[in-house]
């Protein structure tokens, strides 16, 4: 079975002058909640819209479940919320949902899981202009869990919600995730990318930066030590983390040493009789390292142009 359920290989759109989506060769994996990351404009949804087959690419190709994008045989086991599906504000979302379903030859049994899935079951019948946003939002996402399609595109699934609804969404695509489906979601959330996703795509300026396990994209942990007389935290620090794994830096010692080592190591150094003034992680957000790439970026354009 192929494990690659999206593959992309050079895929450029133009619009005209424009290149909204400049040579990107990106993969997803089955079964992993994949994080298209980018700041505005920078060319996610043209990317989604073309692997969905909404929109041709100028150059490049695009491979869904292992078959070209758009092939009627993919549509049917990928299920997408892009830009928001158009809904009818006098139906029910119930209804909304039914009328889609039956497009796609399915029955009432898919648009109740669906909205048991997106827990909207008891608001089923309520109108869809009574909808708050979050539920909106949820109703599109239902939208594209009809069917339980192997692959589920989300763009910007949480935008304009609220901190609770927010974190209603990211729980229900770690669910989604978990019962077997796989999840590409497009975000300009950086934080929230970090906390729900398995791999990262980061886009800016149509072109793709990087793309990695969230992990390697921070880059290795580290641990921050102020402790006194330093001397002897260092020779505590080093039989710890080994010896090359401990820097002396004017904020304190830098070690090698993820946020699990913390307790263990003030232990070892209380017993040594060193007093602690702090240990704090170092590691570094996605946020930052976001800012690091897409600040090298037009650098590295310049020196191409
Ligand atoms: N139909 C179109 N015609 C002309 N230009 C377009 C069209 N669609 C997108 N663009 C341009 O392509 C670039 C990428 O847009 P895109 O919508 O893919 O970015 P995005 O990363 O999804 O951003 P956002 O989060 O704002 O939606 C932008 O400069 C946009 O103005």
């Amino acid at each position: 079975m192929n494990d690659l359920v999206v593959q992309t290989d050079g895929l450029t759109k133009r619009y005209g002058e424009r290149l909204a989506v400049d040579s990107v060769s990106m993969t997803v994996r089955r079964g992993e909640v994949y994080g298209f990351l980018g700041p505005n404009g920078a060319g996610k949804t043209t990317t989604l819209r073309m692997m969905l087959g909404l929109i041709r690419p100028s150059a490049g190709t695009v491979s869904v479940l292992g078959r070209p994008a758009g092939r009627p045989d993919v549509i049917t086991r990928v299920g997408a919320l892009v830009e928001g599906p158009g809904f009818f504000p006098y139906l029910s979302g119930r209804d909304n949902l039914r009328t889609m379903a039956r497009y796609r030859n399915l029955g009432d049994h898919a648009v109740d899981a669906a909205l048991a899935r997106v827990d909207l079951t008891d608001r089923a019948g309520d109108r869809f202009k009574a909808y708050s946003l979050g539920m909106k939002q949820r109703l599109g996402v239902a939208s594209a869990l009809l069917g339980d399609p192997e692959l589920i595109v989300l763009d910007e699934p949480t935008n304009g919600l609220d901190p609770a609804g927010m974190a209603d969404m990211r729980a229900l695509v770690v669910s989604l995730a978990r019962g077997g489906q796989t999840v590409l979601l497009s975000s300009h959330l950086l934080t929230e990318v970090q906390e729900i996703c398995d791999r990262v795509g980061v886009i800016n300026g149509g072109r793709l930066l990087r793309e990695a396990r969230v992990d390697e994209l921070r880059g290795e942990a580290t641990l921050r030590v102020r402790a006194a007389p330093e001397e002897a935290a260092i020779a505590v620090a080093m039989r710890v983390a080994g010896e090359n794994s401990v820097r002396r830096t004017p904020l304190g010692l830098e070690l090698d040493l993820s946020a699990d080592a913390a307790p263990a190591l003030v232990r070892d150094l209380v017993a040594a009789g060193v007093d602690v003034h702090e240990v704090s992680p170092t590691e570094r957000s996605l946020e930052e390292v976001f800012f690091e790439m897409t600040a090298e970026a037009p650098t590295t354009k310049e020196k191409v142009a």
